[in-house]
């Protein structure tokens, strides 16, 4: 038996329980740089807590579909935010537990999110190469990482596309 997941557009109203979209939707807080510049203020909060913020550069293997999820993870410590540094979709899943069914959005190439602290979800899985990202999370003393691998894994298609072809790796580096 296959467990299915097939990923939906990601939206702010949709990903709000797991977490912010960041984007240059809808009309900027302030105009800025002489009006040449629209300024979309404060739209993610970052919590690491008692330890420091840090931002990292992640350079992941792009991924294919159909996709397998095997392994969910969570950073109880703190948020953890993926900005893009190029202009291409990519997928975040999400789940609000290990035992329930995991929710994938595509990013439209000019979204970021931020997860909130504890929110389970698939690792960074870029769709396109080079899956370049910076990435904001808490800089800490504890390892602030918690992994649940699934049993049976999920299998997330590409919107309207059953699975044919073997599935790509899962979450995990070959
Ligand atoms: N482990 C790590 O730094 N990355 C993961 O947390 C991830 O979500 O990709
Ligand atoms: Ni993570």
């Amino acid at each position: 038996m296959t467990r299915i997941i097939t990923p939906e557009p990601l939206t702010a109203h949709a990903f709000a329980p797991f977490g912010d979209v960041l984007d240059a939707t809808g009309t900027p807080d302030k105009m800025i740089n002489q009006g040449l510049c629209g300024r979309f203020h404060d739209r993610a909060q970052i919590d690491v807590g008692d330890a420091r913020t840090g931002i990292s550069i992640f350079h992941a293997q792009a991924r294919s579909f159909p996709y397998t999820l095997d392994l969910v993870e969570r950073h109880p410590d703190g948020s953890q935010a993926f900005l893009p540094m190029t202009q291409h979709p990519f997928l975040v899943i999400v789940t609000t537990a290990p035992d329930a069914p995991p929710r994938a959005f595509i990013t439209n190439g000019a979204q970021g999110i931020n997860l909130h602290r504890g929110t389970w979800h698939g690792v960074l899985t870029p769709l396109h190469a080079p899956g370049l990202f910076a990435v904001v999370d808490r800089i800490g003393p504890t390892p602030n990482l918690e992994e649940h691998i699934f049993a049976l894994p999920w299998v997330v298609t590409a919107p309207g596309i059953s699975p044919t072809a073997p599935a790509t790796g899962g979450g995990r580096a070959p």
